[in-house]
């Protein structure tokens, strides 16, 4: 089964709760949550007071993507905030089992998520302590941008090393997703699609959902 995650990056941030009501009632089956810090991305979005106040509204499984420095110091405020899945960057953590054990103490699900740029072997000693890895399809930081198309590749080598090593673990791809790309990503082995633009950018969010569910169908 293929989950559909909507990022709430592209969402009219006047009215957060509607937002999040209108994609549960169109079939969403988690909501992503991007925490940006301005450091280590160039934009700053919200932290866990926002989590916490969405949370008491929502059933919707809350897959928390950090992009921020120091993300340690973090996780367990977004834990106690209703964070259901808490994935940090690799590229963020010079102690990244340290981080990923942090998490999983805390009795939530643990991913971990590699720029365009950074290759799986980061992966290689920790990939059996995971629940997701979050392949990215554009530079962190913004919603709306172009799909790099190198991540197919990427995707198919990853699902290679999954299958090899019979893991239990979702492939999540993050930017650009849309009708068009999906079918892409799905093809190579994704099985968890955030999409922002592409879902809270049209105003019948249930039709958003079903066009893109139909393109790998
Ligand atoms: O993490 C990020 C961006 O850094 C994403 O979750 C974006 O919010 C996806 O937006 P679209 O590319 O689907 O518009
Ligand atoms: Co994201």
């Amino acid at each position: 089964m293929i989950k559909i995650a909507p990022s709430l990056l592209s969402a009219d941030f006047s009215c957060l709760k509607e937002e999040v009501e209108s994609i549960e009632t169109a079939g969403a089956d988690w909501l992503h949550l991007d925490i940006m810090d301005g450091h280590f991305v160039p934009n700053i979005t919200f932290g866990p007071l926002v989590l916490k106040a969405l949370k008491k509204h929502s059933n919707l499984f809350f897959d928390t993507h950090l992009m921020i420095e120091n993300p340690d110091k973090y996780i367990q405020e977004f834990v106690s905030a209703g964070a259901d899945l808490i994935t940090v960057h690799a590229e963020t953590t010079p102690h990244l089992h340290r981080t990923i054990q942090n998490i999983k103490s805390l009795g939530v699900k643990a991913g971990v998520s590699l720029n365009p740029s950074t290759p799986l072997n980061v992966l290689e000693y920790v990939i059996e302590d995971i629940d997701l890895v979050l392949l990215m399809s554009v530079n962190p930081g913004f919603g709306g941008q172009k799909f790099i198309r190198s991540v197919v590749c990427k995707i198919n080598a990853l699902k290679k090393l999954i299958d090899e090593k019979n893991l239990n673990l979702s492939i999540q791809i993050d930017g650009g997703i849309n009708k068009e790309t999906a079918p892409l990503v799905v093809e190579a082995g994704a099985d968890v699609l955030v999409a922002g633009s592409a879902i809270f950018g049209h105003e019948n969010r249930k039709k958003a959902i079903d066009d893109i569910k139909k393109s790998y169908a």
